[in-house]
């Protein structure tokens, strides 16, 4: 199981030592949520902040967009040091031009689905992309519970994902934790995003290893 710290739920005000606490870890990539304030009711982190982060961090930099118009910065987020960059399926109104661009800016491509929004939606997409964010709450906060619905979710997307012969691989969010990650390996997700679980944790280390090893 590949683990990305969310680092929404880190402590702002100590941000390079719960960056190097994820560098010493077992965490595969950091996890940066944008968020704009009329995608999301929330706004996180600019260009300068995710600059920062990518300089002490020696993890892949895993940019969650939860943003109107994600295309009009495909190249600031890869300025920014971003290895994968994912946009979400419901900002996009033309999906495929924005995934070129993202693929010809030299990252890896991920597209993010809410909760509310059918699998159906990445049919013609799922070939051109290597990962899915499935959504397991409404994007916007951390430390939200996880939805059940996602579990079935899962199931129509792994089987999209076999059907089509697509290398795509499944990163969930939110709600994440021993319990919840251990439902979702159990049903093949490839890839757990989790904020308050490693973040809250006493032991910030031993959370990720926990979830790493389900
Ligand atoms: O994208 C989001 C929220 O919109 C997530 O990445 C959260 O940051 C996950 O936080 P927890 O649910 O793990 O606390």
């Amino acid at each position: 199981m590949l683990i990305a710290p969310s680092l929404l739920s880190a402590d702002f005000g100590n941000l390079q030592r719960e960056i190097e606490m994820l560098n010493s870890s077992e965490a595969d990539y950091l996890h940066i949520d944008v968020m704009d304030g009329v995608f999301v009711p929330n706004i996180t982190f600019g260009f300068p902040v995710i600059k920062a982060i990518n300089a002490i961090s020696t993890l892949p930099l895993d940019v969650h967009l939860m943003i109107v118009e994600p295309q009009k910065y495909v190249s600031q987020i890869r300025d920014c040091g971003a290895s994968l960059m994912t946009v979400h399926v419901e900002a996009c109104v033309h999906l495929y031009r924005v995934v070129q661009m993202i693929r010809q800016a030299g990252m890896k491509v991920g597209i993010a689905i809410n909760p509310g929004t059918p699998i159906e939606h990445l049919v013609d997409i799922i070939n051109e992309i290597d990962l899915v964010l499935l959504m397991s709450v409404n994007p916007g906060f951390g430390g939200q519970s996880f939805i059940k619905n996602t579990l079935a979710k899962l199931v129509r997307l792994k089987k999209l994902i076999a059907d089509s012969g697509s290398n795509a691989i499944v990163e969930v969010d939110g709600g994440i934790n021993a319990h919840t990650g251990g439902l979702l390996a159990q049903y093949e997700a490839d890839m757990l995003v989790a904020g308050s679980y490693v973040f809250n944790s006493p032991a910030p280390h031993h959370a990720i290893r926990a979830l790493k090893a389900l």
